[in-house]
């Protein structure tokens, strides 16, 4: 077919634009081997850094002994604090406006904290090295317990900063408290709770768990001493921001830096934050003035980067008799480790907890969460989480089917009566956030179809009066989540990292032939950008997908950019590139007028060219457009077609979901079977159907491994029990059940293209759909709250404590 005969909708579809299910172009070199990995990039002289790493959980670091490591053939340096000192880098800002010791200086603060940095020729004699390193610890008391941190004799972990009345985010009043965080009307909603019919209160416990990406984090830093420019790759899942924070903390000028982040084998929030291993390795290029490589193994990452949640839930929950909800009040123990390392926009400290209302319209409500140091790993955001929606989905969803069990009401119907109408959007949610649109409802009612819940909930009342009379002893659980996300930080007006705004960026370049580049201030770690940005040009720019590079990752070329994380890339980039190519088709407007000889008025757009209005006979493409900008002298236009657009979000987008878990749960063993897993996700426009199941397969295995046994768990000497795949839970395919994926399409009305993120739904409603299934099986044996993980021994005790082993 030419282009002459073929239909507008067919010339639209051969774009593979927006809608498509465009296979991802990234695949054909990782399904070959051909990725790019930091770990396979390999410089002439290139040495090896490994960390010396506590065994201790808070102890006294009295003396370090490396003159046995220096003297192993191969090893070129060993770093100490005291050798970072005169440079200041032995402490480093964090994210979150505390800083961090890089390497022990005085003492440790958790098991697996960084103490001496080895840098030999190669990994195995670092790895040897390590071993000779003579350190000489005295134990100190160890708090693994943010509840026993707060109390007034317990030991002081933070003595750099004890004396300190004044934190980052306001009075700190204990010697390990980091700050108070108050959202909402404490005393109306107080009085609600005084004067409420029904009051449900529940301590709910989101443990502390790992993302454990595929691969580590690692970077190769190189300093090139002749002309001045350090260059480091590394997996950094914001490249520009490291940039930045690299020039603020070594003076170097910025731009004489370039990051690199190559291709990133999973990022899952755990690539956000700056560690030890990069500033080490940065020194150590410069001080041994050749390349340097750090990357973890898969035990130091477990026990030492970002850890995710640990979040103490208090709540209590108020209702008229007939269950609409009159109020909610929360009060959060966050256990941000040794140093609050957490990765959220500076005004946030608890990130966007305060979107805990969930879908629902609650009049008043009010939020208090108080950060507490203890003897364990930092960091704090991350894991498929924009910055602590998973825990604030949890803590909603558990007090809702808490409140259900107060009401003896069905907890499904609980949900209908207190949804947001769809009439209610734009939203104002009692603690301060306005949702762009929704419609819980219409999700709601479908799912519900979906599964058949009447006739689930019937089988379920048989199965107990089955288990009653000792015919089975196996139970069903029903786990129902709907959810409201807040994703694509931004606006700048209230959101920074560190003082950088949160925008994003798309620059675009047309070549003359009419393919074009596409560079993004984000960075993929596996989500297919290169896939689906290259979409969005295509339906805005009518050039064929296929003929679009989209190249992410090198400061050097990319616009700057906050990176990506907290699902933000769609709603903010992905606006960005949108605008970006707005700009190029006013341009391509002009031109097409001018080849044309009308005004630029009487031209209009048809998916790839411009026709004469009233004459379609009479067009430019944006092919012939291309070649025009570069090889025409235009009257008052500058040759080229090029555009950038640095993209302020007004708001961000509000995506939503309708979750529905059911699970056969074995009384005797434990053991659970997911029998059959419905997820509904709405993200607004849809830009490649594909990629959105495969996030949505992917965030849902994760929610999995969390609900049902992955945890990094500490025994009372601060040790990690944990630390292995051993005994850190992986879902194989074994335990992954087939998921049923639908949607609803609510577009973000202040969106360009309506779209709204998606990547870390699945996970924000996955982990109360499972964990709500197991509460529900035992619901009517008087099970109210059990702590995840729902590890087979956990749910064995559930039923032992209930009483129904014989
Ligand atoms: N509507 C719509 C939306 C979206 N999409 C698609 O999907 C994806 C995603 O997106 P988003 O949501 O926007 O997101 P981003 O930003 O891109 O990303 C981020 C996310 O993502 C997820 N997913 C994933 N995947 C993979 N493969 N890998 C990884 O690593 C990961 N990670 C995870 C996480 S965790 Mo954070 O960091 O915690 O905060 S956050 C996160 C991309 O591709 C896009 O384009 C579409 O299509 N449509
Ligand atoms: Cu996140």
């Amino acid at each position: 077919m030419t282009d002459q005969t073929m239909t507008p909708e067919e010339r639209a579809a051969s774009l593979e634009g927006m809608g498509c299910r465009r296979k991802r172009v990234e695949d054909v070199r990782f399904t070959q081997g051909k990725g790019n990995y930091v770990d396979d990039i390999k410089l002439p002289g290139m040495l090896f850094g490994a960390f010396v790493r506590s065994p201790y959980a808070h102890a006294r670091v009295k003396s370090i002994n490396a003159d046995a490591a220096k003297a192993l053939p191969g090893v070129v340096a060993v770093l100490t604090a005291e050798d970072l000192a005169p440079l200041g880098l032995h402490w480093m800002p964090t994210l979150a406006g505390d800083k961090q010791m890089v390497l022990a200086d005085g003492k440790v603060l958790f098991q697996g904290q960084e103490v001496a940095f080895v840098v030999a020729e190669d990994r195995y004699t670092a790895a040897d090295a390590v071993e000779l390193v003579e350190v000489e610890y005295e134990e100190l008391p160890v708090v693994t317990d943010p509840f026993r941190a707060l109390e007034p004799d317990a030991p002081v972990l933070r003595e750099d900063i004890k004396d300190q009345k004044e934190g980052a985010h306001g009075p700190r009043k204990h010697h390990n408290h980091i700050f108070t965080w108050e959202q909402g009307d404490r005393e109306a909603t107080e009085k609600v709770l005084e004067e409420a019919d029904v009051v449900a209160e529940e301590m709910i416990y989101y443990h502390r768990t790992h993302p454990c990406p595929l691969e580590t984090c690692g970077c190769v830093a190189s300093m090139d001493k002749v002309t001045g420019k350090l260059t480091v790759w590394g997996t950094f899942q914001a490249p520009h921001a490291i940039r930045t924070v690299v020039s603020l903390i070594s003076g170097i000028a910025e731009h004489n830096i370039r990051i690199i982040s190559p291709d990133i084998g999973g990022g899952f929030g755990n690539k956000v934050g700056a560690y030890p291993g990069y500033v080490c390795s940065v020194v150590a290029s410069i001080v041994t003035g050749r390349p340097v490589k750090w990357v973890e193994n898969r035990m130091e990452n477990l026990m030492s980067t970002a850890f995710a949640r640990d979040y103490w839930m208090k709540g209590r929950i108020a209702a008229t008799k007939d269950g609409r909800i009159t109020g909610l009040w929360c009060h959060v123990t966050a256990d941000h480790g040794g140093f609050d390392a957490c990765a959220d926009p500076t005004k946030f400290p608890a990130g966007f907890f305060n979107i805990c209302t969930g879908s629902y319209d609650i009049p008043v409500a009010y939020l208090c969460v108080d950060g507490v140091y203890t003897n364990k790993a930092p960091g704090g955001v991350a894991y498929r989480c924009s910055f602590r929606v998973t825990e604030a989905a949890y803590f909603i969803e558990r007090m809702i089917e808490v409140l259900a069990i107060e009401l003896g009401m069905d907890a499904a119907e609980l949900r209908r009566i207190n949804f947001i109408r769809k009439d209610q959007f734009p939203y104002k949610s009692a603690l301060g956030w306005e949702y762009d649109s929704g419609d819980y409802h219409t999700a709601w009612e479908k799912a519900l179809k979906a599964v058949d819940y009447e006739g689930l909930r019937r089988e379920q009342a048989q199965r107990i009066e089955e288990f009653k009379a000792g015919k089975t002893r196996k139970l069903l659980g029903i786990g129902l989540s709907h959810f409201t996300e807040i994703v694509g930080a931004g606006p700048v007006k209230n959101c920074d990292i560190l003082g950088l705004g949160m925008f994003d960026s798309c620059e675009i370049r047309i070549h003359p032939t009419g393919s074009a580049i596409a560079r993004l201030g984000t960075i993929s770690q596996g989500q297919g950008h290169a896939t689906t940005f290259a979409q969005i040009l295509a339906s805005e720019l009518g050039i064929p997908a296929s003929d679009i590079t989209v190249e992410e990752g090198d400061t050097d070329t990319a616009p700057y950019g906050l990176g990506t994380y907290g699902s933000r890339s769609t709603p903010v980039a992905g606006a960005a590139t949108a605008m970006a190519a707005r700009k190029i088709r006013a341009k391509a407007q002009m031109i097409a007028a001018y080849l044309l000889e009308v005004h630029d008025d009487d031209v209009e757009w048809d998916v790839d060219r411009f026709v004469v209005k009233g004459n379609p006979e009479r067009f430019k493409t944006m092919k012939e457009i291309a070649f025009a900008a570069y090889n025409q002298a235009i009257p008052g236009l500058e040759p080229g077609l090029e555009a950038v657009s640095y993209y302020d979000p007004p708001n961000m987008t509000y995506p939503f979901r309708a979750y529905i878990c059911v699970m056969e749960i074995d009384v005797d063993t434990g053991e659970w079977q997911v029998r059959q897993f419905y997820a509904l996700d709405d993200c607004g426009t849809r830009i490649n159907p594909m990629i959105i199941e495969g996030q949505v397969h992917g965030g849902l295995t994760e929610a999995l491994a969390i609900a049902m046994g992955q945890e990094i768990a500490y025994d009372e000497m601060g040790n990690v029990k944990t630390g292995t795949l051993m005994d850190f839970f992986i879902p194989t395919a074994w335990e992954t059940p087939n998921y049923i994926t639908d949607h609803t399409v609510t577009p973000s009305p202040h969106h360009p293209i309506g779209a709204k993120g998606v990547g870390e739904s699945p996970n924000v409603g996955g982990v109360p759909a499972f964990s709500n299934a197991v509460h529900d099986a035992f619901r009517a044996f008087g099970l109210r709250q059990a702590h995840m993980p729902h590890d087979h021994w956990r749910i064995w005790q559930i039923a032992e404590n209930l009483g129904l082993h014989a």
